[in-house]
This record gives C-alpha cells, structure tokens and sequence, in this order.
C-alpha cells in the first residue's frame, strides 16, 4: 500500500563472527508472478513459499480487486483461485501497488487485452517511475493508458476491447517490459512475438509454459526471440517458491566483509538470469561456496557457503553481466568499498530507474562514509578502502529504496564508526524478516 507509516531510523555497527544459517524469503519476482498467472488459470493454484513482502502482498490485493479468490492458510500455504485469460473484472477501486515495479508492471499488461478500465497508484516513489516503457507496447494490442505528464502513475488503463498480437523489441533490458507485453498477449488472439537483446530474468517463460502456455524461446542473431500463443487455458500448478538470490545477497556480502564470519544461506535459486552477483564476487576472490548443487522445479539450486574474506580485490563487471545482478550493484557496492582497488561498473544506466536512482543514492551515502566514489549517466566507479577500511559514521538516506537502506546496514557492520539509514521501513517490502535473521547471525543493528 501507499506509503510505509512514519520513518524507522536503523543503525548498525561494527560487528564480528557473524554466524548460523540465514534462511531468506521466497523470491519475489516469482511470487508475483505465481498470484498473477495463478489469477489468470481455470482452478486452484497452490503456492508455498510465498514471499508476504509487501509489494507480493499489494499484487494479492490487487488480483483479489479484480475477481480471483486469494486466500492464505493458516500454515502460510496460499490459494490463488484464478478466473481465467481474459476473465479479469473491473476492479472498483484504484489499484495501488505501492513500492511495486514488477507489480505494477505486470498487472498492467495482464488487464491491458481485456475489456476493463483500471487506475494504478503507488507510493512516492512508484509514482516517480517510469511508465511509459510499458504502456507504448501495450497500446499496440489496442489498450490506451492515460497517467501523469511523463508518463508516470497515477495512471488509467482501458484494456483493448478487440485485442491484436503484437510483435515488439524490447527497447530496454527489462524483464517487466518484457513480462508485461507477453502477459498481455496471452489474450491476443495469434502469436505475440517479444524480442529481447539481452537476456534478462526468465521467470515469466519458465512460469508461462508451466502453466501450459504454447510458449517458446529461440536465441537467435536478433536476441532472444520469445513467442506465446494467445487465448490459452492455463492450468492451475502446485508452486514452490525458490528462496530469493536477491535476498540472499544481503547476508552472503555481510559474511564477506564482517570479520571472522561464516554463514550458509540454504536453498537458493541459482537460475543464469539471476546469479550474476555470486560470479562477480567470486572473481573479486570472495570465499563463496556452492554447496549441495542441486535441480528444483527445472532451477538450479545451492546452499551458498561465505566466509569472511579480507583480501577481495576490485574487478571490472562486465556489462553483459548487468541485468542478471541488477537489483544487487548496491550491495555489490558495499563490498567493492571493502575491497582493495577499483570496482568499475558499466552498463547499469537502469539502475537510475529503480526504487530510487541507485547511483546517486549509494555513491551519496558511501561519499558521506568517507569512499571514494566516480559516476557518470551509465557508470560508476567504486574505490576500495580494503578489509575494515572505511570509516563510516555517517545517516544514509533510503529514498523509499529497500535495498539502498539493506546495502547501507551491511556496510555498517564492517565500517570503523556505525552507519545509519535515515529509513528501514522499506525493507518490509522485499525481505521482512531482515532485521531479524541478521540479528540471528550475530550482526549489530538496531532501530534508533
Ligand atoms: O521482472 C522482475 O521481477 C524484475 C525485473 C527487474 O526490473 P526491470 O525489468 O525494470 O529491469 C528487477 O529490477 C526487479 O526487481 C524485478
Ligand atoms: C527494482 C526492484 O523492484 P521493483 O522494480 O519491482 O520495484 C527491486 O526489488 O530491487
């Protein structure tokens, strides 16, 4: 929902010995997506794992405003009875997303081919995001958007009531984009084609032909070319949600940089479109295991084993390698802070389009704890103090960014004076536990 309540100032401190398992929430990408298609089935989807985050919690709203049955059990079970493609009905109230993109996003795209009017609102910082990157597409399945000047919500959508297919290449490397154009053409009669230059998060294709879509992916000179044919029924399917690499990211680089540490975060999705942190912190020389490796539900999974690890050196990330860490460079951040010489980070002009504009929030905040950071429209350069190099010591603005507040608690806990985050209280809609399972590892951190 709109707005998180009154600011939760947090704070963390040099800690050390961080140890235990860290078990992280169900992954959010696949948790919207399992209530969205599940909503647009014939029958009972059954999800366990569920992240009840709350952006995941404005998408079960939000398919409950428009006609499908979501119910949680009293073991955390979740019941999705969906209404079917093209079944949607017309909520009658604004739909709000809050902090959500990929909500926001995908629901848009899952209305946009059914005949029904909805209006999209979110919090102050979903409202700043741009909208138009979805709503170009959708218009051409024949549904109109009418929102704030620069395309941004609050924003009306009238779905198309004839719908047509559509052939579209992704102009940006966005898995939403991307998510929202094949969602809509799941009500387009014919083939809806999407083509993607580079490849982002799979989840939506996976979960797609899951649930019994005719969809495929062919890699061709072009980029991916992924086609869906339309008016499907989609068949209800038993989910479980693979915990959040995401997620995972946040204990895994506060073992890293905490002196003495070692902690296992079991069972975490491995899938190539989501992995590319651990790569990258590997070829920084970072301890980090992969232990039990295993298959999932088609996804690779693994037991993530990291360690204390003083002598990280700084690397160049290749660009290829952005979008399969891209909520993950302000954490990756913190780490190359800690590290010893240059991280150079190229290719990540998106992430001046998340939550808040992840450049300028971490290079402030890390600037304000004495490191040496360079940026530019597509880049940044990150100076490394080395193991227990940085001095800290100083409030970190959030901007309504979950994983900008999460990043700066990490540093804290290997900075020589405590950091704080002007506000924690976004961190409820990714990875509500946070707080608690780093208090369980043994890290510093309080609210203040
Ligand atoms: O499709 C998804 O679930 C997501 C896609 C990414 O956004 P973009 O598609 O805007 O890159 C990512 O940043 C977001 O956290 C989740
Ligand atoms: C960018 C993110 O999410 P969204 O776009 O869904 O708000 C994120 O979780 O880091």
């Amino acid at each position: 929902m709109s707005g998180h309540g009154a600011p939760v100032p947090m704070q963390s401190s040099l800690s050390s010995g961080l140890k235990g398992e860290a078990h992280v929430p169900g992954d959010k990408s696949i948790s919207h997506r399992s209530l969205i298609l599940g909503a647009l089935s014939v029958g009972e989807t059954v999800v366990t794992g569920l992240l009840e985050g709350e952006d995941v919690l404005d998408t079960a709203r939000a398919m409950r405003a428009m006609g499908a049955k979501v119910a949680r059990d009293a073991d955390g079970v979740w019941r999705v009875h969906g209404v079917g493609v093209g079944g949607f009905a017309e909520p009658g109230q604004v739909i709000d997303c809050g902090n959500s993109g990929t909500g926001v996003r995908l629901i848009m795209g899952a209305m946009a081919t059914s005949p029904i009017t909805a209006t999209f609102t979110g919090d102050a910082s979903l409202n700043g995001r741009p909208m138009a990157r979805v709503t170009d597409p959708l218009a051409l399945f024949g549904a109109r958007a009418v929102g704030r000047a620069g395309g941004r919500l609050p924003m009306t959508i009238v779905g198309a009531r004839e719908p047509v297919p559509v052939r579209y290449v992704v102009p940006v490397p966005s898995a939403q984009v991307k998510s929202a154009v094949l969602l809509a053409g799941l009500n387009a009669p014919g083939q809806t084609v999407v083509i993607e230059r580079e490849a982002t998060r799979d989840h939506t294709e996976r979960m797609l032909a899951g649930f019994g879509a005719e969809i495929s992916t062919e890699v061709t000179e072009e980029g991916r070319v992924i086609t869906l044919t339309g008016q499907p029924e989609l068949t209800p399917q038993t989910i479980v949600v693979p915990r959040d690499p995401s997620s995972a990211a946040f204990p895994v680089c506060a073992a890293l940089i905490t002196e003495g540490s070692d902690v296992l975060v079991p069972n975490i999705g491995l899938n190539p479109t989501r992995a590319g942190l651990f790569t990258t912190l590997r070829e920084m020389g970072a301890d980090l295991t992969y232990e039990n490796e295993r298959e999932e539900g088609g996804e690779p999974v693994a037991d993530l084993r990291a360690r204390f690890s003083p002598d990280m050196q700084g690397i160049e990330v290749p660009p290829e390698r952005a979008a399969s860490m891209i909520d993950e460079y302000p954490v990756l951040s913190v780490v190359a802070a800690c590290a010893t010489g240059r991280t150079v980070m190229r290719g990540v002009k998106e992430l001046r389009v998340k939550e808040s504009d992840r450049i300028d929030a971490m290079a402030a905040g890390l600037r304000a704890c004495g490191v040496t950071v360079e940026d530019g429209e597509d880049w940044w350069i990150v100076e490394g103090m080395g193991a227990g190099g940085v001095p800290g010591g100083a409030t970190c603005a959030s901007h309504l960014d979950h994983r900008i507040a999460m990043s700066f608690l990490v540093l804290g806990l290997a900075s020589r004076d405590p950091v704080t985050v002007d506000d924690g209280g976004p961190i409820a809609t990714s990875f509500p536990v946070f707080e608690a399972l780093m208090a369980g590892l043994g890290a510093e951190m309080r609210r203040v």
